[in-house]
């Protein structure tokens, strides 16, 4: 049992093991990469120096920051702007759209209605966004107004918005990873352009003992890939080479990260980047956080170049099977993949026999 639990007004339910608490005491050296001007007219990536240094980020650690990435800072300041309000709201609105047990949408205060310990500093709000196609209707929309009334139907059209920059980016970011594995450039690009992705807005209120809580415990993130805004207050970290390295933050910035469907796309060749988020004592902070995700149906295959030199690392598996692994059987964290594979290998063999 930590010490210092007598001395903290913290409730035990949010208390980290000590070993789990070290803090970063230096910045992680992550590529800043600048995708301004990387377009042919056909809107294709025409240059081989952007993959060249993803590849070595994700070679290491899987984590990068993206400038000029064409999302309008504007439209970034609204949904941080509407967030911050959103979460101010008194928690009787707010619980208008709980989170319920077994289901990813809506609200949740520290995830209480799913675990009992260990429990994130934070306040969540998550929703789904996909195109639907030979549709006007908006799903990002009739969450906010079926939630929450009429007077979000603003909030609903910032995120719709958002969400569809968001799209736009991963499918780009999707062809600059297949260039740098050397793989056909529209491979990954294919394969997510019907992705069903799942927004979630993180709010961590400021913590009266920042040194035995954390916002966000650390885990790999069980999606493709994440696409980040965080505000100017700090508390995204990574770890690598045995350390935690903070990422800092830059408004001007999205972080992009690599997600364990990603590492099973790239049939390991790709880190699933380790990461966690601090809070703190002095100031509240908001992260806007993309998860992009495969359709949940697509069988998750490495292509075919990248198997000649080695074995399949991971079984055939359903975005829906991990995101249901993710739900109902464990609790993300850094070993999320290896877990469910060894879960999906005997879930298989014991329905065989
Ligand atoms: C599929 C998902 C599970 C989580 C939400 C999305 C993508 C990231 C996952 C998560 C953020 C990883 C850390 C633990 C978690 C419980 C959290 O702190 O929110 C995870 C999400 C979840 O299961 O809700
Ligand atoms: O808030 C952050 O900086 C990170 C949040 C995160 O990792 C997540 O929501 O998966
Ligand atoms: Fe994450």
């Amino acid at each position: 049992m930590h010490t210092a639990q007598q001395q903290t007004s913290l409730p035990k339910e949010f208390i980290y093991p000590k070993e789990e608490l070290i803090q970063a005491q230096e910045e992680l050296n992550e590529p800043l990469i600048d995708l301004g001007g990387i377009f042919t007219d056909n809107n294709s990536v025409a240059t081989q120096h952007v993959p060249m240094l993803v590849k070595a980020a994700c070679l290491n650690h899987g984590l990068f920051q993206v400038i000029n990435h064409g999302v309008d800072s504007q439209l970034i300041n609204m949904a941080h702007a509407h967030v911050n309000d959103f979460f101010k709201l008194p928690l009787g609105v707010k619980l208008k759209a709980q989170k319920q047990y077994g289901s990813l949408w809506g609200y949740s205060s520290a995830h209480a209605e799913r675990f009992s310990s260990r429990l994130p500093w934070k306040e969540t709000l998550s929703f789904n966004f996909h195109e639907n196609s030979g549709s006007n209707q908006s799903v990002v929309v009739d969450f906010f107004e079926s939630a929450f009334g009429k007077e979000f139907e603003q909030m609903g059209l910032v995120f719709e918005k958002y969400c569809k920059a968001m799209k736009k980016l991963g499918l780009v970011i999707m062809e600059i990873l297949g260039m740098s594995l050397g793989v056909e450039k529209s491979y990954y690009k294919e394969f997510f352009k019907d992705t069903s992705s799942i927004m979630r807005c993180n709010f961590y209120p400021t913590c009266q003992d920042p040194d035995l809580a954390l916002g966000t415990a650390p885990h790999c993130d069980p999606n493709s890939l994440t696409i980040l805004h965080q505000d100017q207050v700090g508390g995204l970290e990574v770890f690598v080479d045995s350390k935690w390295k903070s990422v800092r933050p830059r408004p001007d910035a999205l972080v992009i990260n690599i997600g364990d469907t990603f590492t099973a796309l790239s049939n390991g060749i790709y880190k699933s980047c380790v990461h966690r988020a601090l809070v703190n004592r002095q100031v509240e902070r908001i992260s806007l956080a993309f998860f992009f995700c495969p359709k949940e149906d697509k069988i998750i295959v490495p292509p075919q170049a990248l198997l000649v030199s080695g074995p399949r690392m991971y079984p055939d598996f359903t975005w829906f099977d991990l995101l249901n692994f993710t739900q109902n059987h464990y609790r993300a964290d850094r070993a999320t993949l290896q877990n469910f594979t060894l879960w999906s290998l005997s879930s298989k063999f014991n329905k065989q026999t």
